[in-house]
């Protein structure tokens, strides 16, 4: 069971409401805001009037589909891009406004940019003596992310998996409040995705903001509370995994009873749909099992089977971005 506690529903205004006491400190400073962000190049859109919001204390997943601009936001996140229309902040502040960036903000957008003949123990220690971070650091990271037995081993003949192991050590040398990663897990054996899972949710635990894309629903499921979902540039749905979750259908109820007749006229009522789909069963959405179990009550009918059906992940990321895939599976760009 997942014993992580639940501080739910915060955000209601431009900065999140009352947070949990471990991350009340960190809250304002912490939390990302995108507001009516756009980036063309060219007659390309790649990012139009993005708004939404990242919270501190919980992991937050940002998922479309492959070119929807989940890349170009980051990079716009963190100043390597600039917006042609809104911004992106972290705690009220631009990115390249930050007096000391890697403190504040750990980003690893591309695990693959370490000079592949430094060692990762070299390629850490570089990046902490130019950002006064002390040498013990390195080490602690280094084991942290399971690579203290290859800390002498060059980069260049790292694995994917170890490559990423080595980007998230990078981004958290400055031990900042915000982490900002482009497909962590891409590339992670099951293994692996565990480990990342358990490391990000440790992290969001002490009430860092984290934020984390992908293309893939069913990696995000394991890691994410909070989705934003974007296809070609736009917002689809934003909120926790349960509201993107709802926002994409209805759940519905499986209804087993040999009075599916007298049972389906005493269900309905607004909003309610009762579909009978082979003898003695009925597909309900609109009302609850608990609703369905008192109706059938009341009009004593026999039930032989009450079960609800939500959609699951995958099938909610495919209906919500059904119309925004631009490179769909015949390889033709729309
Ligand atoms: N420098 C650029 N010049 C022109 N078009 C670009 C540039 N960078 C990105 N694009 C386009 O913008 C769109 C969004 O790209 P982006 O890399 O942000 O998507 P993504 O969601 O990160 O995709 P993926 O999951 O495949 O990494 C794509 O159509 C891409 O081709």
């Amino acid at each position: 069971m997942d014993a992580r506690p639940r501080y739910r529903k915060a955000p209601t205004g431009p900065y999140p409401g009352p947070m949990c006491p471990r991350c009340a400190a960190r809250s304002v400073s912490s939390v990302i805001i995108s507001e009516h962000l756009t980036k063309r190049y060219g007659e390309k859109t790649a990012v139009e009037d993005l708004s939404f919001l990242v919270r501190p204390g919980v992991v937050t997943g940002f998922l479309g589909p492959n070119g929807a601009g989940k890349s170009t936001t980051m990079r716009m996140l963190v100043g390597l891009d600039r917006p042609t229309d809104g911004h992106i902040s972290v705690g009220g502040q631009r990115y390249s406004d930050l007096p000391d960036p890697l403190r504040h903000v750990g980003v690893m957008l591309d695990a693959r940019a370490v000079h592949p003949g430094r060692t990762a123990y070299h390629h850490l220690l570089a990046l902490a003596q130019s950002n006064n971070i002390p040498r013990a650091r390195v080490h602690h990271l280094l084991d942290m992310v399971g690579l203290g037995s290859v800390a002498g081993r060059r980069a260049g003949g790292f694995s994917l998996g170890m490559g990423q192991r080595l980007g998230v050590a990078a981004a958290l040398l400055g031990d900042p409040e915000v982490l900002v990663l482009d497909e962590p897990v891409n590339g992670l054996d099951p293994d692996g995705v565990l480990w990342m899972r358990r490391l990000l949710t440790r992290l969001a635990l002490e009430g860092r903001t984290v934020f984390l894309s992908s293309h893939l629903m069913s990696e995000l499921a394991l890691i994410a509370e909070d989705l934003v979902v974007i296809g070609q540039g736009k917002m689809l749905a934003s909120g926790t995994v349960e509201d993107v979750l709802a926002s994409a259908g209805p759940s519905t109820v499986r209804v087993t009873t040999p009075d599916a007749g007298r049972l389906a006229t005493a269900l309905q009522g607004p909003g309610v749909t009762v579909a009978s789909t082979e003898q003695h069963r009925l597909e309900v959405s609109g009302r609850t099992a608990a609703e369905i179990g008192e109706i059938a009550s009341a009009e004593g009918a026999i039930l032989h089977e009450l079960s609800a059906h939500g959609l699951t992940l995958e099938e909610a990321f495919m209906t919500i971005t059904q119309n925004s895939v631009e490179y769909n599976t015949e390889g033709t760009n729309r």
